[in-house]
């Protein structure tokens, strides 16, 4: 029995060590995985809970390190479908001492974006708690949005929790009105939706989150919208209750923000996977953040149960009182 489910393209991403120096200049760089899909698969089970990943690799170098590494991590990796005429998505990504680093990809055509309906057929949705959704895999490839609505369908149709992160990416779609009404399309079939303030303002034409909040509560079957604010933390509202920000945490030195909304996600569905309130996920969401933000990585800083709890003791909370602590 799996409590999570999620579906996406897995990158494998070569980080620049020298920093920096542009893609084209760099020499060195490190091996790791990335896609956000994949980010919130780790840092789930980082924390103890199951998961299953639904994904196609190649059968090439590229696609054997991904399936071994997230095998090694104990990742479910009973849908990780192999494609032998396609090779697996990758990355560069430059070490930057300040702001977002620039990435160059090398996805089109992937072995992931060759996924079709046919693979969600078989899929074992017994047990499972919540899934998580995102608008990156829905942009990879016409088959891919099929494969996704169809998982949605399955889900929606179970009643499974969906969590959805619009998790915008401009250049993998035709243009920005596509991209715009298919995840607000996508969104209103989810129960959680997650955007960050910019994304917001792309997808609503606002950047007041409370006006993002009720655009996607006024849609659909969404419960619950959290609207994340970078450093300042995030805005959550529900049908139920009015908004509020429940503030960030200080970090000490930013080293790269790449992965931060995923452990955002991940912080809030496996709080959710405890019973803990809206609330807490939330506070959990910031705290994982801002340890990711933090580290080089696409998904290094996401903790175990015992660095989660050693950081909230840093900073003087605990999950219990830290919601209205603000001082932080
Ligand atoms: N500089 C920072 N300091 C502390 N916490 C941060 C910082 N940046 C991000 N976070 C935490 O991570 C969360 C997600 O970051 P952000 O708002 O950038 O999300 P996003 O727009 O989804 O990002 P991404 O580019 O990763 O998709 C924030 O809500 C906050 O809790
Ligand atoms: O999946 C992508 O598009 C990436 O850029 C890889 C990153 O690990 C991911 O986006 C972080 O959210």
């Amino acid at each position: 029995m799996t409590e999570l489910i999620t579906i996406g393209e897995p990158l494998v991403v070569f980080a620049a060590k020298q920093e920096n120096l542009s893609l084209t200049d760099a020499t060195e760089f490190h091996k790791g995985i990335g896609g956000a899909e994949l980010n919130v698969a780790i840092g789930t089970r980082r924390l103890g809970h199951s998961v299953q990943y639904i994904t196609q690799v190649g059968q090439e170098p590229l696609g054997m390190y991904i399936t071994k590494t997230i095998d090694q991590m104990d990742i479910g990796t009973d849908y990780v479908f192999k494609d032998p005429n396609h090779s697996t998505g990758h990355q560069l990504k430059q070490l930057v001492s300040y702001g977002d680093p620039e990435v160059a990809n090398y996805r089109k055509g992937s072995a992931a974006s060759h996924l079709t309906p046919s693979s969600i057929k078989s899929i074992d949705l017994s047990g499972v708690k919540i899934a998580h959704l995102t608008g990156i895999f829905p942009a990879i490839s016409e088959t891919a949005l099929e494969t996704l609505q169809l998982l949605m369908k399955r889900l929606n149709d179970q009643h499974i929790l969906i969590t959805f992160d619009t998790n915008l990416r401009p250049a993998l779609w035709k243009n920005t009105q596509i991209m715009r009404n298919t995840i607000n399309k996508l969104a209103s079939h989810s129960d959680i939706v997650l955007p960050g303030i910019h994304e917001g303002k792309v997808l609503v034409g606002t950047d007041d989150p409370e006006k993002i909040a009720n655009f996607y509560l006024n849609q659909g079957q969404t419960k619950t919208v959290v609207v994340k604010v970078g450093s300042k933390g995030a805005y959550v509202k529900t049908s139920e209750d009015q908004g509020r920000f429940i503030p960030g945490f200080k970090v000490a030195k930013v080293i790269d923000t790449v992965g931060a909304g995923d452990g955002f996600a991940l912080g809030l569905i496996t709080a959710l996977l405890e019973n803990k309130s809206t609330e807490v996920a939330v506070l959990r969401g910031n705290a994982i953040g801002a340890m990711q933000v933090q580290t080089p990585g696409d998904n290094d800083g996401y903790p175990s149960s015992e660095e989660l709890k050693n950081f909230y003791k840093k900073v003087g909370i605990s999950e219990e009182n830290g919601v209205n602590n603000v001082v932080r």
